[in-house]
């Protein structure tokens, strides 16, 4: 049987993507594992760490892997603790890899890898007035959330879970709530630990997902992301279709109406 047409591309600052699957690099063992796992997921958008990655000369850079890939680069500030830091080092890959989009992380500890919100609206603040096109890395907070989209964020990105957990969306009722508040994308980013955690991310109403360390530090990454790429758009064609709703009692699946007329004839 035909599939069912892709018909709903993500659209995020005027530029469409068909996959919505974006993927980090951090953790990868290697750029081969990387590469296959990119092809494997699918993904049209990736983020690099602008303060983490080196260029190490003689060695394909990972801007070189993603351009020859056709995949587009979304820099991002992680490591940074203070909205001065994570503004100059926005500031700085706009210089070196001529993108305004920046996924904006500021940081409040190094333990819980939170964000910091008061320094992350700052930063906001000002890259926006920079001409920047800001994708915030939030808490699952939808005032917070909302305040980003206020701010003039173009994509806000609430955590399912820590950084790195793996604990897949422990708030899933405010990533709901968010989805359905915010008219701006809402990509679920972080926590993720395995394909139906992201499935769950697009049936509660995200437009995307981003995740790095579930498929990087994968048994089999490539498999991995394979499966992610799946649950994406499994979620998001089951969010369209409209789920049936809970019931706290049993409900026949036929219904009886109009049998008796048929069994008499
Ligand atoms: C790649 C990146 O930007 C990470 O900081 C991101 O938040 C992903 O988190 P996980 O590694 O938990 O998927």
């Amino acid at each position: 049987m035909a599939e069912v047409a892709h018909t709903d591309d993500l659209v995020v600052d005027g530029t469409r993507f068909s996959s919505r699957l974006i993927t980090g690099t951090g953790g990868a063992p290697g750029q081969d594992v990387l590469e296959a796992a990119l092809i494997a997921a699918g993904t049209e958008l990736t983020t690099v760490s602008m303060r983490r990655h080196a260029v190490v000369p003689g060695r394909e850079s990972i801007f070189a892997l993603l351009s020859r890939l056709g995949i587009r680069l979304l820099p991002n500030t992680a490591g940074c603790h203070t909205a001065r830091e994570a503004i100059l080092t926005a500031k700085m890959s706009r210089e070196a890899v001529d993108t305004d989009w920046v996924k904006l992380e500021v940081i409040a500890d190094d333990e819980s890898l939170l964000p910091d919100i008061p320094e992350l609206l700052s930063a906001t603040e000002e890259l926006v007035a920079d001409g920047f096109k800001v994708f915030a890395y939030t808490n699952d907070d939808p005032v917070a959330a909302q305040r980003l989209e206020d701010l003039g964020c173009t994509a806000v990105m609430p955590l399912g879970a820590p950084i790195g957990t793996g604990q897949g969306i422990l708030n899933p009722h405010n990533i709901e709530y968010i989805a359905s508040r915010l008219t701006v994308p809402v990509v679920l980013d972080a926590g993720i630990g395995t394909a139906s955690d992201a499935a769950l991310a697009m049936e509660l109403g995200c437009d995307a997902v981003l995740l790095a360390t579930a498929v990087t530090r994968a048994q089999e990454p490539a498999l991995m992301a394979e499966a992610f790429r799946h649950a994406v758009r499994a979620g998001r064609l089951a969010h369209r279709g409209g789920r049936i709703p809970r019931r706290p009692m049993a409900h026949a699946s036929s219904s009886m109406q109009g049998r008796a007329e048929f069994l008499l004839g």
